[in-house]
């Protein structure tokens, strides 16, 4: 594929870790916030659930984006215990049954990532997963770290760019895929998509 680094990326997210980790990438880009909702069938399993919303997200932007020569990129991040799938907390005391959940064991934290390309609409979307173990907690240790007002926004009400990094011990995958866009994979993708990461010549 030709590499047409005049391409623009779109990153359809409002969440600042996200335009953090976009901006690490030292490409231009722009945000659009998009507005998509984000519910999924009860029987979706989490590959499906990330898919599904990640494209969504992207979708959600089409209309602003136009004819534009761009590449729209919606994510999408969830935690997962066993079989249950926890996403943003809803109110402190959501976020203290989470943390209750988590605290010493270890869950997986899957990331969607989809692509789409314009004008001519091609799409991929694809995830990674990244395990993660949360040391043991007593019930003040969560109660002073929700009062930080840190899980308030976060898959699984932790974030371990910040004081939840004292709370992991342990991660096995992509760090970046925990803050919520997998820099590896995003990487690839946009190598297909004709912007280059690595090569700024072309
Ligand atoms: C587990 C974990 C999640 N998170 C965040 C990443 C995501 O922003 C958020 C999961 O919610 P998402 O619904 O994936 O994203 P969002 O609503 O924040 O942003 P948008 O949909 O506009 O792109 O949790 C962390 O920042 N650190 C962590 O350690």
């Amino acid at each position: 594929m030709e590499h047409d680094n005049s391409r623009l990326i779109i990153l359809a997210s409002g969440s600042p870790r996200r335009r953090e980790l976009m901006s690490n990438l030292g490409l231009p880009f722009e945000v659009m916030v998009s507005d998509a909702d984000e519910s999924t069938p009860p029987d979706f399993t989490p590959e499906m659930i990330v898919h599904t919303l990640a494209l969504r997200k992207a979708e959600a932007v089409l209309p602003a984006a136009g004819e534009r020569n761009a590449v729209i990129v919606g994510s999408d991040t969830i935690v997962v215990l066993d079989d249950k799938v926890l996403g943003k907390p809803v109110d402190e005391q959501d976020s203290k049954a989470m943390l209750s959940m988590l605290q010493g064991r270890t869950h997986q934290v899957y990331t969607g990532v989809a692509c789409i390309g314009l004008p001519d609409g091609k799409s991929e979307v694809a995830h990674r997963v990244t395990s993660v173990k949360m040391r043991t907690l007593g019930e003040e240790e969560i109660s002073a770290y929700i009062a930080t007002g840190e899980p308030a926004d976060k898959a699984g009400s932790y974030a371990i760019q910040g004081l939840g990094a004292t709370l992991v011990e342990e991660i096995e995958g992509c760090y970046f895929n925990v803050v919520g866009l997998p820099l590896s994979l995003l990487g690839g993708m946009l190598t297909r998509f004709g912007i280059s990461v690595l090569n700024r010549q072309g």
